[in-house]
């Protein structure tokens, strides 16, 4: 990762979307290519429903939600990002749930817009140029002076169905009708909710990659980045 110890303003990519629309491993891939740190905001969430879950609470238990996300902090939140745990079903559920609560929003927002701003480099005390961060309001509410917002989405059968295989490769018995009735339930809770619901940023470049694979939707997604007027010339 590309690091420097200079101030100068952080290059933020603010990615948003809908479940298994490939926000994510657009995202990745944009850091990777870049040289940019990258946070995946929906761990954040899950890492909220994974704790109330593991301590037995309900994820509707909104207490225990804002109590869960004001205890979470770098240390606890950077380690848990890669924890398989993270990616089973019943904690993207309990993540959309939790993440209706106006303070567990709150309590989260600090950490994402100071990642943003301050991307961690790769080496201790070190920033990067620019930051990729991906969710549901990255756009909209956590950095809505993005440079460069892109609102990645795909029709929900194309997403079901790149989920299906997802759980069947990691060895999960799934069965195509419960993921997309699964995800056309957590699509409508993030979209309805009434604080910072799912929603493109009204200048993000709009990206349906129901007919592209990932190599595509990268070119396309580049392409926006390096259109940008503020897009950095030393990249
Ligand atoms: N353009 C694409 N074409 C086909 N499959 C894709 C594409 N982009 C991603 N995928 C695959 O679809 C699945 C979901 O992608 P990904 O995890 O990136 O979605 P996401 O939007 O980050 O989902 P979530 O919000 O649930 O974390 C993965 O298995 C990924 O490899
Ligand atoms: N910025 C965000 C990111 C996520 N959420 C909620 O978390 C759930 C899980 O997110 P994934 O990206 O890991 O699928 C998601 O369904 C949202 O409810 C959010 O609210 N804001």
């Amino acid at each position: 990762m590309t690091t420097l110890m200079t101030s100068s303003p952080s290059f933020i990519v603010a990615i948003d979307g809908p479940a298994a629309s490939g926000k994510g491993t657009l995202a990745r891939r944009l850091a990777a290519t870049l040289g940019f740190a990258h946070l995946d905001t929906g761990a954040l969430y899950r890492a909220v429903g994974l704790s109330l879950l593991r301590a037995g609470h309900a994820p509707e238990d909104g207490a225990a939600a804002i109590a869960a996300a004001r205890g979470l902090d770098a240390a606890t939140v950077l380690p848990l990002m890669n924890d398989p745990a993270l990616r089973q079903d019943v904690v993207a559920v309990a993540a959309s749930k939790v993440s209706v609560v106006p303070e567990v929003r709150a309590a989260l927002l600090d950490f994402q817009r100071d990642f943003a701003n301050h991307p961690p480099g790769g080496a201790p005390g070190t920033v990067s140029r620019g930051a990729v961060l991906d969710g549901r309001d990255v756009g909209t509410v956590v950095c809505p002076q993005a440079p460069a917002k892109l609102f990645v989405t795909a029709d929900v059968e194309v997403r079901a169905r790149r989920r299906l295989s997802e759980l069947r490769n990691t060895g999960a018995e799934a069965i195509y009708d419960a993921v997309l009735e699964d995800m056309k339930v957590r699509d409508a809770r993030d979209s309805q909710r009434a604080v910072a619901p799912l929603k493109p940023a009204v200048d993000a470049f709009l990206l349906d990659t129901s007919m592209m694979d990932a190599d595509q939707a990268f070119i396309a997604a580049m392409d926006f980045i390096r259109s940008r007027p503020a897009f950095p010339d030393f990249l």
